[in-house]
């Protein structure tokens, strides 16, 4: 088996005893590393004055990390400025959010070459290179322009954007055209794949063909391939000790009511407004049920210094605020709203003592947490997830409930819907979501995205 690099901004090395604080890509790309071999380069999430691209290597359970510190202004055009300034919202659709710079353009290329120049000397000649995301879009050629000619894959966890949205990009098609270096492309849903082909074939003249997009004298693979978890263990981990201490704080402190959960980074992708809205709705078409049952919203805090992200947290701590005004009793709150993270092991604790899961994007490239609220619950009595039909998770998931997350009417008939489930129906929808789930898990994700990279036909590239 040929070694894996494995490049991403962010390397989490893993730390065996800490399991419950990685996510599970991070679980996932370790262990497909620990099989192969190989190592994992990125970004150390660190500054230093001036970019050296001295490679910081640790050795940790079978992995070994490579990573490099950037300088600010690395930080802020490549990571602030074009991921998540320009990239991140047109590719959730919010041109309305999306920032043209130069600058953040600038520092992108100049981000990734830096990554290109200090990897390229670790690449062995049968390596094969698997790149996350859209940190990274233009890697793969820079690496090809420094003679890498090993077998060079691309993953992106996010969504690919409608052709009309993504021609408000300037120089979209360079992007793109840059995308051909790669043997494989992968995405989380056909939707996407789709996408990316209306965009390869109407604005570029490439040529489809099943699976291959042919640009030229190059030709890229394409593969739709949904991320899953780690399932067998969070199931597992909903047993631990952390978990089921996590499980009763929870019980205990809801006192005989319901809770709905919903856990996301605070992020506008997430939707967080609009479920509170629908959750507002709930409260006001159904007076019975006010006091009956609460909303947590667990919300860390992300990429704070980007403006939208600081105005979608003022934003919800005023209507969160306005909401429980409107709606609290002295002996109750409806919104529980929490900026602060927790360790997966003790989130499938409090996945377990929920009665709704409520995952309500309104655009996301997979979202895990769909898939964990139902590797956490009880099989004998589970709970019910609500699911944004917009979330590339809902491809897989149709027997959760879909929603329209722009629609306070469908959030909350759905809401009490699920309230109402009998727990026969809540067996038999868990029980084929926790099938596919179990099915498509992370490992399966990595051998499928891995072995077709192996089989890629490199002979045009
Ligand atoms: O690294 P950050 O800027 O803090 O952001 C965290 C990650 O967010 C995005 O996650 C995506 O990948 C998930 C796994 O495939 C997927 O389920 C989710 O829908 C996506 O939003 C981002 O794409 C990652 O690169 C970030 O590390
Ligand atoms: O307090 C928290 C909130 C979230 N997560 C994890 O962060 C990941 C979020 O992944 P998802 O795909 O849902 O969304 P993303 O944040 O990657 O867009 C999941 O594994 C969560 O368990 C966590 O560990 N602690």
């Amino acid at each position: 088996m040929n070694r894996l690099i494995v490049i991403s901004n962010r390397v989490t090395a893993p730390k065996g005893s800490t399991a419950g604080a990685q996510g599970g890509l991070a679980v996932a790309l370790a262990a497909a590393l620990r099989d192969r071999g190989g190592m994992w380069f990125g970004w150390s999430g660190e500054q230093t004055d001036q970019f050296n691209g001295h490679i910081n290597f640790q050795r940790n359970q079978g992995v070994t990390t490579a990573t490099v510190d950037l300088e600010e202004q690395d930080v802020q055009e490549y990571y602030d400025g074009y991921a998540n300034r320009t990239l991140w919202p047109l590719f959730h659709y919010r041109i309305d959010l999306a920032e043209y710079e130069r600058d953040f353009a600038g520092g992108y290329k100049r981000t990734n070459q830096r990554f290109a120049d200090t990897v390229r000397p670790l690449v062995e000649p049968d390596d094969v290179i698997w790149i996350q995301d859209y940190h990274m879009f233009p890697l793969g050629a820079e690496l090809r322009a420094r003679g890498c000619d090993n077998r060079i894959g691309f993953f992106l966890h996010i969504p690919w954007p409608p052709r009309r949205l993504l021609g408000t990009l300037p120089n979209a098609q360079a992007l793109v055209e840059s995308m051909f270096a790669y043997d494989l492309i992968g995405f989380h849903t056909e939707e996407w794949l789709e996408s990316f082909c209306d965009f390869a074939r109407h604005d570029m003249g490439a040529v489809i063909e099943g699976n291959i997009a042919r640009l030229g004298d190059r030709h890229v693979e394409l593969i739709a391939c949904p991320i899953g978890i780690d399932a067998t263990e969070f199931a597992a981990m909903s047993q631990s000790v952390p978990a089921r201490l996590a499980y009763r704080r929870m019980r205990d402190s809801a006192d005989g009511r319901d809770m709905i959960v919903g856990v996301d980074r605070l992020d506008y992708s997430k939707g967080l407004e609009e479920r509170f809205l629908g959750y507002e709705r709930f409260l006001n078409e159904h007076p019975e049920e006010r006091k009956e049952v609460f909303l947590l919203q667990v919300a860390p805090p992300s990429r704070v210094s980007v403006e939208s992200y600081q105005r979608i947290r003022q934003s919800l701590e005023g209507l969160s605020g306005r909401i429980n005004g409107a709606y609290a009793d002295v002996d109750w709150v409806p919104i529980r709203y929490v900026n602060q993270g927790y360790p997966r092991d003790q989130l499938s604790g409090i996945y377990r003592a929920a009665k709704i899961g409520l995952v309500t994007p309104l655009r996301d490239g997979m979202n895990l947490v769909a898939k964990e609220y139902v590797a956490a619950q009880d099989p004998e009595d589970p709970g019910v997830l609500v699911l944004s039909r917009f979330a590339g998770a809902a491809e897989q998931m149709t027997d959760a409930l879909l929603v329209n997350p722009y629609s306070a009417e469908e959030v909350s008939d759905a809401l009490y819907q699920a309230l109402r489930m009998p727990r026969q129906e809540r067996v038999r929808r868990w029980e084929k979501l926790m099938a596919g789930v179990q099915e498509q898990d992370v490992t399966w994700w990595a051998e499928t995205f891995l072995q077709a990279l192996e089989k890629a036909d490199m002979t045009v590239n």
